[in-house]
């Protein structure tokens, strides 16, 4: 088990300032055809993001437990696809968008499969590729795949689960059609079943985030160290979570959001930023495509606030960050300096920051940025910066910035309203 140790600084206040502005959102409603859902709390509202350094920030009730339910699925499906392969999976199941809902009958006419495995017809038949000679045996692997991801042992939510159980005949209906058409492996009962625990396996926003950075890290969970998944599986399921991950509103997604991702009904929504970080959120109102509402408004507000659409630019190599320490005659003129080298994007200045906060005495002393070897700096990078230092000064502290010019400038668009 991992201590989880939030950061707190710019970054935490960035995702406060989200929570601040969505709460109010008062549409979508809670996921009802799972009784046990409908007694969530509406109110509930929290983020959670992990870099890939392993760095932790979260706001709100990003500690609250609730259960994972279909952001389960791209986990799963990396669990199939790392002991089977791609080419083995892909012959039960499609990697197509269906552009239905997400409990759609779903069986590729000319083949019988499911269209992909974010949608229910394709996570039962990813749930039954699991292999197991027992359904315990299999459920086992999928909860210490989903734990090995969370880097802490999780475990089921047994009321949800039996309130399911009991009310989920259009996931047995879709199993037994599966089945019917020869594209599920094994036995329909148990393979709903099995996907029904792995649907109430109980984590928080907290949890979602390590989870995603550990899809955006090419499969090496940031926490923990562990290598969970083979790079080359990590980017097999972003790419399915980008086409597939908000089932009828995946093209929409991608087009303003511009980030792998995957939604739940429990109110879970997760996004990744490919060798940047993972972001995962919870608020249970869902809208008409059963994806969080304020889940969904918050993550296009933070992508466009810091320029994280995929298709914005690939990601730059991140500066090296040496915080050094010059010694004074005492605390007070001790001097922190921290050089960057390279083009600083957002991915730099969360480090330089995550520097900033830790890497000197916690009081007194001047605190020096040193920009010099930087060959650029982005403009919402320029933007975190500035509000970094500006924080450090309201905390008493005196800085300093050498060969930083661009910081100077205009934050100019996409920073618009960012607090500092
Ligand atoms: N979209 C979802 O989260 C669906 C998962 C839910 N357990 C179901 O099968 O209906």
């Amino acid at each position: 088990m991992v201590t989880y140790r939030p950061t707190p600084g710019v970054v935490t206040d960035a995702l406060a300032e989200l929570l601040e502005r969505f709460a109010p959102l008062r549409e979508g409603s809670l996921a009802d055809y799972i009784p046990q859902l409908a007694l969530a709390d509406p109110d509930d509202f929290g983020i959670a993001l992990v870099s890939m350094e392993g760095h932790c920030y979260q706001a709100g009730r990003a500690d609250v437990p609730f259960t994972v339910q279909s952001v389960s699925k791209p986990f799963v499906y990396a669990l199939a696809l790392s002991r089977l392969g791609l080419e083995e999976v892909t012959r039960w199941v499609g990697t197509e968008p269906s552009g239905d809902v997400f409990n759609a009958i779903s069986l590729e006419p000319r083949t019988g499969r499911p269209a992909n495995a974010m949608i229910n017809a394709g996570a039962i038949a990813t749930t039954a590729l699991v292999p197991g000679t027992t359904p315990e045996e299999r459920f086992g692997h999928i909860l210490d795949c989903l734990s090995r991801f969370a880097g802490r042992c999780l475990d089921v939510d047994e009321d949800v689960y039996a309130s399911e159980a009991r009310t989920g005949d259009r996931n047995r209906a879709l199993a037994f059609l599966l089945s019917s058409a020869g594209t599920l492996p094994g036995d329909p009962s148990e393979a709903v079943d099995t996907y029904f625990r792995q649907c109430s396996v109980r984590v928080t926003a907290a949890d979602l985030a390590v989870m995603t950075a550990t899809l955006a890290n090419s499969g090496v969970n940031p926490v923990t160290g562990e290598t969970v998944v083979s790079e080359e599986v990590a980017v097999q399921v972003l790419a399915v979570m980008a086409s597939c991950g908000m089932y009828d509103a995946s093209g929409d997604w991608l087009l303003r959001v511009g980030l792998p991702a995957k939604s739940g009904v429990s109110g879970g929504l997760v996004a990744a930023g490919p060798a940047r970080f993972g972001i995962a959120v919870f608020s249970p109102p869902l809208d008409v495509h059963g994806n969080s509402v304020r889940g969904v408004a918050a993550l296009r507000d933070l992508s466009e606030r810091f320029g994280l659409h995929l298709m914005r630019r690939p990601v730059q190599l991140a500066p090296t960050v040496a915080p050094t320490v010059v010694p004074g005659t005492g605390p007070a003129d001790e001097e922190v300096r921290l050089a960057a080298r390279g083009f600083l994007d957002f991915t730099a200045a969360e480090r330089l920051l995550h520097g900033l906060a830790h890497g000197g005495p916690e009081s007194g002393g001047r605190v020096v940025l040193d920009l010099t070897d930087a060959t650029g700096v982005d403009p919402f990078a320029a933007r975190l910066l500035r509000a970094a230092l500006a924080r450090l000064e309201g905390s008493g502290r005196r800085t300093s910035v050498v060969g930083g010019e661009a910081l100077a400038r205009d934050a100019g668009p996409g920073s618009a309203g960012f607090s500092g």
